[in-house]
């Protein structure tokens, strides 16, 4: 035990700064290798996604569907998060042998971390300390009570009249769970669309689809000021046009958790709102020593799939491998009905990079299984690098694409002939039958580029 200046509590093998999806998964790794771990969390061993996020929201949506009632639906939310307490995930680190150091952790200088107080020492850190919403500078929002999603998906309350400002995958999914159980939803996104990241359809069927649920879609609009009214709050937006609300929920994004963290004492330099920077092998670039990251910290990829590869990724490095990240075919899914899939590059990113690309799509209404079903809300939309023949994005719309979309998903991380893919045969009658159409247009042009080009 340390006991004057500069004496160390412990000398860990790996301390691991976070305990979310990525830092659970790294802690638990190295320990059952034989390591000494310690964990530092300061709020939930789990981190965001079992109680605060993917787990709850989607929880939420799906009682939506089914039409639950919302009482029954915050019930069932609640029991599928533990009630918020992180017994079960504390131990599975015990369990795994990973000591939980409970305080907020700061980086020290090479080989020292502090927690509440104590020094510990580490061989290797790995930072897994995620992200937090970032609360636009909006005039008077700092000064009425604001929902982010934490809240929005934590309280029991239902809001008569609910804005939700920002359009991304966390707005979108709020905004039909909302409008489901009641609330008079609106949305306001500054941008010309929805998911405004993605290919413009699937933002398309999305707002198409929450319309119908009598969401009050405000594309192409900021909020220029909010105030407190007696009647609850009124906003203006940068068109010139007002919303009343008895709550507004903050959707606006998120930024890595990078900062105040120490890491400066290592000679690692973070911009504002951006992840820290790591190198293919999730090093961070510029750290003395052992220093590596994974999940939202790095800003890459930020979803809890990402977050676990990057955590095995680093896991296989520590222990003397050595494994580089592949993020070409990352899924990116916003579980809303319609769901939407997307996958690799998209039709912007391809045009800032110059690529050729070429596109075939489908729409999911000329499908057999569009008209069992009764729906036939969709598109699936394929993306291929004209230059070397293979697909390098998708995107996709339409009920249950998060399960049907996965091959294409292998076909980019493979780069499997485009001849190859449209020989697969697909069951009938399923959704999955949408992509056999647009990959033998893809196969047929990109076989024959001269023709294509006339
Ligand atoms: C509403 C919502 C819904 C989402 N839905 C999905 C989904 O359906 N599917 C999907 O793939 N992704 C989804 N995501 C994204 C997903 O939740 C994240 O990408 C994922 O949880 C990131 O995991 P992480 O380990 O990087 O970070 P986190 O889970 O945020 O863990 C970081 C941990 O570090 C701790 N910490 C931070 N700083 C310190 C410190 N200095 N000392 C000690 N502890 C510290 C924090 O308390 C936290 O527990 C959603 C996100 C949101 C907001
Ligand atoms: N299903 C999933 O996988 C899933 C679900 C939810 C969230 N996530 C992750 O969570 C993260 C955060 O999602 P998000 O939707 O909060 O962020 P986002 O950055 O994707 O979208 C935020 C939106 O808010 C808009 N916006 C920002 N400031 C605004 C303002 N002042 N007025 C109006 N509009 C404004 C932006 O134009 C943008 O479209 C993402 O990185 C995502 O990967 C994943």
């Amino acid at each position: 035990m340390g006991e004057g200046p500069g004496e160390l509590d412990h000398h860990y093998d790996a301390v691991v700064l976070g305990g979310g999806t990525a830092g659970e998964r790294v802690a638990a790794g190295l320990a059952r290798a034989g390591r000494d771990v310690a964990l530092v969390e300061d709020r939930l061993v789990g981190g965001v996604s079992p109680y605060f996020a993917d787990v709850p929201s989607k929880a939420l949506l799906l009682s939506a569907r089914r039409g639950e009632p919302w009482e029954l639906a915050v019930a069932r939310r609640d029991g599928l998060t533990g009630g918020r307490t992180d017994d079960r995930a504390a131990a599975r680190m015990a369990e795994a042998g990973v000591t939980v150091l409970r305080g907020r952790g700061r980086i020290r200088g090479p080989g020292r971390v502090e927690v509440d107080g104590a020094e510990h020492g580490y061989g290797e850190l790995i930072v897994c300390t995620g992200g937090e919403p970032v609360i636009p500078p909006v005039d008077g929002l700092a000064d009425v009570p604001l929902w982010t999603s934490d809240d929005a998906l934590t309280v029991p309350d239902l809001p008569r009249r609910l804005v939700v400002l920002g359009g991304g995958p966390v707005g979108c999914e709020l905004a039909q769970v909302y409008a489901s159980f009641g609330s008079q939803v609106a949305v306001v996104e500054a941008s010309g669309r929805l998911l405004t990241a993605e290919a413009p359809f699937a933002g398309d069927v999305l707002a198409d689809a929450l319309r119908r649920a009598g969401v009050d879609l405000r594309l192409g609009a900021g909020v220029a000021q909010v105030e407190r009214k007696e009647s609850g709050l009124r906003l203006w937006l940068s068109d010139g046009g007002t919303l009343d609300a008895d709550r507004i929920l903050v959707a606006a994004g998120r930024r890595p958790r990078a900062t105040g963290l120490g890491l400066e004492s290592l000679g690692v330099t973070v911009s504002p709102g951006r992840g820290v920077p790591v190198d293919e092998t999730c090093r961070v670039q510029g750290a003395e020593g052992g220093v590596w990251a994974a999940g939202d910290v790095t800003g890459i990829a930020r979803t809890t799939h990402a977050a676990r590869y990057q955590a095995d990724v680093v896991l296989s490095n520590v222990l003397g491998g050595r494994r580089e990240a592949d993020y070409r075919a990352i899924p990116r899914v916003v579980y809303t009905t319609p769901t939407v899939y997307a996958t690799g590059i998209t039709p912007g990113q391809a045009a800032e990079l110059g690529i050729d690309l070429r596109t075939a799509g489908y729409d999911l209404a000329a499908t057999a299984r569009a008209a069992v079903e009764a729906d036939d809300r969709g598109r699936v939309e394929l993306y291929a690098d004209r230059s070397r023949g293979v697909l390098i994005g998708a995107a996709a719309a339409g009920l249950h694409a998060e399960e049907w979309m996965s091959e294409i998903a292998l076909a980019i991380r493979a780069e499997t002939p485009l001849t190859l893919l449209a020989d697969v045969v697909h069951a009938f009658p399923t959704y999955g039958e949408s992509v056999e159409a647009p990959l033998r247009e893809l196969a047929g042009r990109l076989a024959a580029p001269e023709e294509e080009a006339r």
